[in-house]
């Protein structure tokens, strides 16, 4: 089949239909012996991404992330299941699909070593065969956008982490692909290096409309960056959807903060429960799906309220406890 259309799936620009790997690993079973098991990293996955969305593809150590966007490039082949990026199979036709992707892995780059940061822009600019024209537009503004202009004659192995990271970026977009799949794409930066990556990249999605798909422990890159974000555990999607919906999915809770008139012992409601008090502020948390007006109520009317304020569950909170959840089922 030719056309990822043809799959049914409307106007998915990355499609995914009950995708799966397995993997035979042999262990030594004693002497002489050896095992073999199946490991299914990714265990029939089904999602669809639209052109120009950036979507967050998160979950814990081992979940099948890098398994999922080692199909996505066509350097493993799914055991079952079907897979369309733009339309092609990546792992029949990985050479074609290469001129359509850019991938940036936050602990590998590459970018040649011991060569200036432009040589392997260069080695690029033939490798994918840009044309001049667009090839030097390209590079004018990767080397604007990402502060490259003082490093193109740096060897490589003299930057930064965060230097690096700009460059290894600027290198996956100068054949103007339409995908970009970013692995961990802040990790070790400071904060400064963090954030010109995570606005260039809001930039590059609002500006190219570039497709987005970002794997990463870094919960604000998320936050900062995707309205959408799919969770994977075990090898299976336990959520896609909007990133306040995992508040309730993950049943975290949430905080309402009172000051009250004066200092005062914890105060006694039904509804909530105090987790914090200083002088005559206190903290209060209660379920996140429920209402704070009957909170709220219910303190007004037994103790004399000066202010109040409602905190959203923090987002790593909810997902962490919802990974435990999944670890004790
Ligand atoms: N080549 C392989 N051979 C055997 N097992 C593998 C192979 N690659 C991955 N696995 C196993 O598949 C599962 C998923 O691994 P994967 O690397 O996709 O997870 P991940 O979500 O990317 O994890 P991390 O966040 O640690 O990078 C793990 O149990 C891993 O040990």
């Amino acid at each position: 089949m030719a056309d990822g259309d043809s799959m049914g799936c409307g106007d998915g620009f990355i499609v995914l239909e009950g995708v799966e790997k397995v993997f035979e690993v042999r262990r030594k079973a004693g002497f002489l012996r050896r095992e073999r098991r199946a490991v299914r990293a990714v265990d029939s996955i089904s999602f669809s991404v639209a052109r120009g969305e950036m979507v967050g593809y998160i979950g814990p150590n081992g979940a099948g992330k890098s398994t999922t966007v080692k199909m996505l490039t066509g350097i493993l082949t799914p055991s079952a299941g079907r897979l369309r990026v733009a339309g092609i199979d990546p792992s029949r036709e990985r050479g074609r699909l290469a001129h359509r992707i850019g991938v940036v892995f936050g602990q590998r780059t590459t970018l040649w070593w011991d060569l200036p940061l432009i040589d392997s822009y260069r080695l690029a600019h033939r490798m994918y065969r840009i044309p001049d024209a667009r090839y030097r537009e390209n590079l004018d503004r990767l080397v604007e956008l990402l502060e490259l202009g003082s490093l193109l004659d740096v060897p490589v192995r003299q930057l930064s982490l965060g230097q690096r990271m700009r460059g290894d970026i600027a290198a996956a977009l100068l054949h103007d692909p339409e995908v970009l799949y970013l692995d961990e794409p802040t990790i070790g930066l400071d904060v400064v290096s963090k954030a010109k990556v995570r606005g260039f990249l809001r930039e590059l999605n609002a500006e190219r409309g570039t497709t987005v798909l970002l794997t990463t422990h870094d919960l604000q890159d998320i936050e900062q960056l995707c309205s959408r974000v799919m969770v994977i555990d075990h090898g299976r999607l336990v959520y896609d959807g909007a990133l306040a919906g995992l508040h309730e999915v993950g049943e975290g809770e949430r905080t309402l903060v009172v000051d009250l008139e004066r200092e005062s012992p914890p105060v006694e409601v039904a509804s909530a429960r105090v987790v914090r008090v200083e002088g005559p502020r206190q903290w209060l948390a209660f379920p996140a799906g429920r209402s704070a007006a009957a909170v709220v109520a219910e303190l007004a009317a037994r103790y004399p309220l000066v202010d109040l304020s409602v905190r959203e569950p923090d987002i790593e909170a909810v997902i962490a406890k919802m990974y435990a959840e999944k670890a004790v089922s």
